[in-house]
């Protein structure tokens, strides 16, 4: 039996969540004690959803978003992505994962700044593999996609903000991941910015692109599909939107984000 084969068998919950997780916990060691960041976190993402989490501060979104991404582990509870279980991957194990099927986004974008913009898209699809011309081609694809196409040889540090959000962008889709995880993606960029990665956002998701997005802004938490509201490390509601958000949400009937975020109208 294969490796994968021995995962897939590791008593995949039944259904067809793209991503699940149950019993998620995780405790910081802080300066003045434990933080307990998540406490309990069971969820499910279906494959082609978009799923908003949001919260105060503090209430656990990154933390959370870490986990599901490998980037910190859990002290409990289990992950499964595409019925595969993954909590128990090693590092290189998360890095392959994240490189071929899990892409990321994060508020200050991360790119490598001593290299072009055309190499930053590209090294994921190199490290992965995939031949010098394909990676070339679906960089240049993405690129022009999102407006980049006369920037490709610019360094990240010549870019505006919003600029090195779609560079990011274009970086963790450039493998065509089952799953996109954006933590507040556009949580340093001024109003323009966070209009442009929503649309951004909304237009990968129209696609059929999975994501679960963190986010603070009730804007880009209505252009999904499902909001989760996390508190204090706990879920504390998982309400569909009824489609009245910017990206239209999946048509569903819901509330819509405001009474989910317990905003006036
Ligand atoms: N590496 C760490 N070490 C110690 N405590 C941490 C660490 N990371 C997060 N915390 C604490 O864990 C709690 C949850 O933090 P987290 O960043 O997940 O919340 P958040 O909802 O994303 O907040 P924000 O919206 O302000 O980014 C907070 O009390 C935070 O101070």
């Amino acid at each position: 039996m294969s490796r994968a084969d021995r995962d897939r068998d590791d008593d995949a919950p039944a259904g067809t969540a793209l991503l699940r997780a149950e019993g998620l916990t995780r405790t910081h060691r802080g300066e003045g004690g434990p933080v307990h960041a998540v406490r309990g976190v069971d969820l499910h993402v279906d494959r082609g959803e978009f799923v908003a989490v949001t919260g105060p501060s503090g209430a656990g979104k990154s933390t959370l978003l870490h986990l599901l991404g490998g980037l910190q582990r859990p002290d409990s509870g289990r992950i499964w992505i595409d019925g595969r279980r993954v909590d128990g991957y090693s590092e290189t194990r998360w890095a392959v994962l994240r490189r071929r099927r899990v892409g990321v986004v994060f508020q200050f974008f991360n790119l490598v700044s001593n290299l072009t913009v055309a190499d930053n898209v590209e090294l994921p699809a190199l490290l992965a593999g995939v031949p010098p011309r394909a990676a070339r081609e679906t960089r240049a694809g993405l690129l022009a996609e999102l407006g980049m196409d006369g920037k490709e040889r610019a360094m990240p540090g010549e870019l505006s903000g919003g600029e090195q959000q779609r560079v990011a962008l274009a970086r963790a889709l450039v493998n065509h991941p089952d799953l996109l995880l954006a933590d507040e993606p556009a949580g340093s960029l001024d109003s323009r910015g966070t209009r442009e990665v929503l649309r951004l956002l909304t237009r990968f998701h129209r696609r059929g692109q999975t994501i679960v997005l963190v986010t603070h802004d009730a804007r880009m938490a209505s252009a999904a599909d499902r909001v989760l509201s996390l508190f204090d490390g706990r879920i504390t509601d998982d309400a569909p939107l009824d489609g009245d958000g910017p990206g239209g949400g999946n048509g569903r009937r819901g509330r819509g984000v405001s009474g989910v975020l317990g905003l006036k109208d």
